[in-house]
């Protein structure tokens, strides 16, 4: 594949597990989010990933995705970030985040939306 073809398993530094299935010649992609963690009170499930990435010649492309966490949170994530050669010739995908999850009531919207920074490093 190509330069930062995000295709395969991906492992960050919580310990969840992203799969993405073949990156389409658009850029377009869909995998799965293995989560580690979860604030939901539910039994975690893979999650569904939709995305799309730049495949430019010069590799270290960045990308965005929506993980839906619908199996077991009505709760839902969006990542952006890019891909670097690491210095050791392997890839690490560095990402920023924003995790939505549902509340019960408007005056409680401004408390719904977690951000945060994640690394991650192929499997
Ligand atoms: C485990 N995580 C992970 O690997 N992240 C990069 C962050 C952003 S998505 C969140 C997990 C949300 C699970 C579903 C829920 O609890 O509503 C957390």
């Amino acid at each position: 594949p190509q330069q930062c073809d995000l295709t395969g398993w991906w492992k960050n530094d919580l310990g969840s597990r992203m799969q993405v299935f073949k990156v389409e010649n658009d850029g377009t992609f869909s995998g799965e989010y293995h989560t580690a963690v979860s604030s939901a009170m539910k039994p975690i499930q893979p999650s569904p990933l939709v995305g799309s990435q730049h495949l430019d010649e010069d590799g270290q492309c960045t990308f965005g995705f929506t993980v839906n966490w619908k199996k077991f949170s009505d709760s839902t994530a969006v990542f952006v970030g890019q891909c670097f050669n690491g210095g050791d010739g392997k890839e690490v995908l560095h990402t920023s985040w924003l995790l939505r999850e549902k509340v019960d009531a408007e005056s409680n919207d401004w408390k719904a939306t977690r951000t945060g920074r994640n690394t991650f490093a192929r499997m």
